[in-house]
């Protein structure tokens, strides 16, 4: 029996656009509830939110029977923690800052079993391949690995047409928060300049037969990424939809005096 087949993966080669919510509570059960929300795909943040190895895997194991595809985002690219989160059964990975073609090679011989890469050879004893259930997985692993990197500084920009030369990556995200940051306006993605770099960004990505990727809770926004080719586009993070609803209606009912 192969390692099961990444529809995400699939889904991306095939142009298709999926949406997705961050998840940041680090907590399965608003992953469930997000699970059953409706969304394509939905991202684990181990970058900012508190997550663990625990609490990812936790994560994997409640969206497994539902539709929306799990991504998890580390905090950075290190070959020991991307070896855990895919033995953990995470075949999707989004990794943060990555400005060179040399960093996205590091990143596809981690994700792949020898030959084609450097990963750490453990299934046996791990959820990946159902405990050893799955024979085949060692053998057909390396095929349903999908790798995101993520293009957040300008010197990222800089080095994007290298990085999307990279076999094994098989999408780009550019991280309008941090490359606004970078390029000197922290807070505001929405500054003309930076929205022409992340236009212009998620334009030569789909060029390069890339699956582009963005999040904006603007809808504006969303409809001109998705006008640029974007092609796995996150639409919100759920603690701050949750933090706006909460803040909504304390503001309707409190405050009346006693
Ligand atoms: O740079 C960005 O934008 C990101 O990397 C996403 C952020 O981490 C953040 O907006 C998630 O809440």
């Amino acid at each position: 029996m192969p390692a099961p087949q990444n529809a995400f993966k699939a889904a991306l080669a095939r142009g298709e656009t999926l949406f997705s919510c961050w998840l940041g509570f680090a907590h399965p059960y608003p992953a469930e509830v997000a699970g059953h929300a409706g969304f394509d795909w939905l991202l684990i943040d181990g970058e900012h939110a508190p997550n663990d190895l625990p609490s990812i895997t936790a994560q994997l194991q409640v969206l497994e029977p539902l539709p929306a595809h799990p991504v998890v985002r580390l905090p950075m690219g290190e070959d020991w923690a991307i070896k855990q989160v895919l033995d953990a059964g995470a075949q999707t990975l989004l990794i943060p800052l990555v400005e060179s073609a040399e960093a996205a090679r590091a990143l596809v011989r981690a994700t792949r079993y020898p030959p084609e890469g450097m990963r750490g050879m453990g299934a046996a004893l791990a959820r990946a391949s159902r405990f050893g259930a799955i024979a085949d997985y060692a053998t057909t692993a390396n095929a349903e690995i999908c790798l995101l990197v993520q293009v957040e500084t300008r010197a990222g920009l800089a080095a994007l047409d290298a990085i999307l030369g990279v076999a094994g990556v098989d999408g780009v995200f550019i991280g309008p928060a941090d490359l606004s940051a970078d390029m000197g306006y922290p807070g505001r993605p929405d500054a003309p300049e930076v929205q022409a770099a992340i236009e212009d960004a998620l334009g030569r990505i789909r060029a390069a037969g890339k699956a582009p990727g963005i999040l904006s809770d603007d809808e504006a926004a969303v409809e001109r990424y998705l006008a640029c080719g974007a092609q796995f586009v996150a639409v919100g993070v759920d603690v701050a939809i949750l933090g706006a609803a909460l803040r909504a209606r304390a503001a309707r009912w409190t405050g009346r005096g006693s």
